[in-house]
């Protein structure tokens, strides 16, 4: 079952310049900051209420994050929902034709275990869902 939006994917250029102005202007908090090697990104996540911003930069020049900024510029790379059992889901979407980009969950920020769905079969949204204990 899906349960929230977790988080909301930002894909910027410079983290530091992007994190003064979410924090300076529009007066969010970064709570954490990380490297995700396996994803090649540099994260900082600023809860909103229920859920948060999650600003990514690239840490090379041909990770997807580097790869969706040459093609689109910064802005929204992707949707992370909130799920209670990541594997359950992913076999029933498989199993309705859904094309999985992650057939098992893969390690995300802060522990989280995650999987991503292509956009050719989300409606052109990157979909990313993400289990939490
Ligand atoms: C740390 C972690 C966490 O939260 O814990 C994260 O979030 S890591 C967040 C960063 N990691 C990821 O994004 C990992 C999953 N992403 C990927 O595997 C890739 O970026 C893909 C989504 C498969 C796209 O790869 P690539 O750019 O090589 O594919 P492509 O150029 O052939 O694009 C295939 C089609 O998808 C579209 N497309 C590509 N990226 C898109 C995006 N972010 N949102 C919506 N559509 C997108 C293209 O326009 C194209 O559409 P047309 O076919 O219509 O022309
Ligand atoms: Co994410």
């Amino acid at each position: 079952m899906i349960k929230k939006i977790d988080h909301v994917g930002i894909a910027v250029k410079d983290l530091q310049k992007a994190i003064e102005f979410y924090e300076g202007l529009l007066g969010l908090k970064v709570t954490d900051t990380e490297v995700v090697e396996e994803q090649k990104v540099k994260v900082a996540f600023l809860p909103t209420g229920d859920s948060e911003v999650e600003l990514l930069e690239s840490t090379t020049p041909d990770g997807p994050i580097a790869r969706f900024i040459e093609k689109n510029g910064e802005g929204i790379q992707h949707i992370a929902f909130r799920v209670d059992n990541l594997e359950e889901k992913l076999a029933e979407l498989k199993a309705r034709g859904v094309r999985l980009i992650d057939e098992k969950p893969r390690r995300g920020a802060g522990g989280a275990r995650i999987a991503f769905l292509h956009p050719r079969s989300t409606f052109g949204t990157l979909v990313e869902l993400c289990e939490r204990d």
